[in-house]
């Protein structure tokens, strides 16, 4: 669904992504892993388009997306959870939520709502709350919701563990684990909790200075060659 083939991005004069291929089916979840600065972040930001690839190619189901706009990838099914969740701190959790699905007729609406309550129980409690209130782990967990309604078929995470307590960490993995049973929907997972990473993922990708130095099936994520290019 998602092919990536050999992209490179620059920040000024510095290389930042070189050559970075990779390729995500539905129903799979990818872990891009790599220790802080080696260009995770990055690589993400190019496949969202909200930065510009100076070589290289992304498709989506075949499409050549290489060259659009953010809203034009998420008008074709991709979502985007950056690091830092970045929810809107003065809109209510309802708010925030409704922003995900400003494309959706009414009816699908309330829908996709009871669904996204299912997976999210605290966050119908927590509809009327300003969305700076809640604490980091449910501000990650209303990023995620507001991603979900807009129905993607991929999903970008960023870091989704970071700064969150164990409870919610295991709240967020029973999700994603959730996603991936579904089979429809494509999950990029990036994440320097390893293990984590490890639960989820089919597959992964290594990267260390803006390179991929090492890609394999979940089976091999735990071995030497993989360890030595992590903090683990
Ligand atoms: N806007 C920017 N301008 C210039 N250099 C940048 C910019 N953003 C990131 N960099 C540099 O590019 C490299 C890759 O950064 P990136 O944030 O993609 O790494 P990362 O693997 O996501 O790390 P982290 O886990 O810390 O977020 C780093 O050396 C970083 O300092």
């Amino acid at each position: 669904m998602l092919d990536v083939e050999n992209i490179n991005q620059y920040y000024g004069g510095s290389h930042t992504l070189r050559g970075i291929s990779l390729s995500l089916a539905r129903g799979e979840c990818l872990a891009l892993l790599g220790r802080n600065g080696v260009g995770k972040t990055t690589l993400l930001k190019c496949l969202m388009g909200v930065l510009p690839v100076a070589r290289g190619g992304v498709r989506l189901d075949g499409i050549d997306i290489t060259r659009l706009a953010p809203h034009q990838r998420a008008r074709l099914g991709m979502a985007y959870v950056p690091q830092g969740r970045e929810i809107f701190a003065r809109l209510t959790v309802g708010e925030n939520i409704a922003m995900g699905m400003a494309a959706k007729p009414a009816a699908q609406a309330r829908r996709i709502k009871k669904e996204i309550f299912e997976l999210f129980p605290v966050l119908e409690s927590m509809l009327g709350r300003r969305g700076g209130d809640l604490s980091g782990g449910q501000q990650q967990q209303l990023a995620i919701a507001r991603a979900l309604v807009a129905e993607p078929k991929l999903i970008i995470l960023d870091e989704p563990t970071e700064g969150i307590q164990p409870s919610i960490i295991k709240d967020i993995g029973r999700v994603i684990h959730m996603l991936r049973q579904r089979g429809d929907i494509g999950i990029l997972l990036c994440e320097q909790y390893f293990d984590f990473a490890r639960e989820l993922a089919d597959q992964f990708i290594v990267l260390s200075r803006g390179e991929v130095v090492a890609r394999g099936a979940q089976a091999d994520m735990g071995s030497e060659e993989v360890r030595k290019f992590l903090s683990v």
